[in-house]
């Protein structure tokens, strides 16, 4: 199943909260060695069994205002009251050493990329239905009722920009899903 013949890129995958991105990923990752996924700095505190440096890199505020100071994130946006970033480095060591690197983002970090690196394919994942996303939301037990309210009404948003990407692809089947991004990824 994995094949290291692929020239590098980066790829963008984004979507609503609670839609399944983190699922698809995990599930990429498992399936393609050659797949890196980015970790990414962020000001919210870790959820249960989250760990610092393979979920995210967890820092402060003033520690985010810093690295956006000095320039170290390729892109950067507040969701949901708190901060979320790329590292610049390791990104494009892995994409010259062949690596497919994904990034797991929301909308403005992804408009952002289509500035900043034209050529990243940009994913968008859709729910069956606004009522499953809000049930997936709920069954996770990871955010309070107001954390999922703002990541709910944040959603018609996100949601409203996805034909602004590549592909759109819905997440109702799992496996289905998986298959048409691995499509996408590994096209040419
Ligand atoms: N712009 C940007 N968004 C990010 C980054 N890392 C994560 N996100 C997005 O931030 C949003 C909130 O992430 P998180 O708090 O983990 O909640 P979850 O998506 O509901 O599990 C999601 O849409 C993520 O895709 C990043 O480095 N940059
Ligand atoms: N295709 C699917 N069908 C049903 N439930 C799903 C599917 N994909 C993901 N889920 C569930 O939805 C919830 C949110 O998924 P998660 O990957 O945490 O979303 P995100 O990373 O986009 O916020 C999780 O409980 C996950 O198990």
């Amino acid at each position: 199943m994995t094949n290291t013949s692929h020239s590098g890129k980066l790829a963008v995958i984004a979507g609503p909260s609670g839609v399944g991105k983190g699922t698809l990923v995990r599930s990429l990752l498992q399936r393609h060695q050659e797949i890196y996924l980015s970790i990414s700095m962020t000001t919210r505190s870790p959820r249960e069994g989250e760990v610092d440096g393979r979920d995210y890199f967890f820092v402060s505020r003033d520690r985010f205002q810093q690295l956006v100071g000095e320039n170290q994130l390729l892109e950067w946006a507040e969701f949901a009251g708190n901060c979320y970033g790329t590292p610049r480095a390791q990104i494009e060591d892995n994409i010259r050493q062949g690596r497919i690197v994904l990034l797991e983002i929301e909308l403005e970090g992804a408009r952002q990329i289509k500035d900043s690196f034209p050529e990243a394919l940009r994913l968008f994942i859709l729910p069956p239905s606004i009522a499953e996303l809000e049930r997936r939301l709920r069954s996770r037990q990871s955010d309070s009722p107001e954390a999922i309210a703002r990541r709910l009404e944040r959603a018609t948003i996100e949601i409203a920009a996805a034909d602004e990407f590549d592909r759109q692809i819905i997440n109702d089947n799992l496996d289905e899903a998986i298959a048409e991004i691995e499509s996408a990824l590994f096209a040419d």
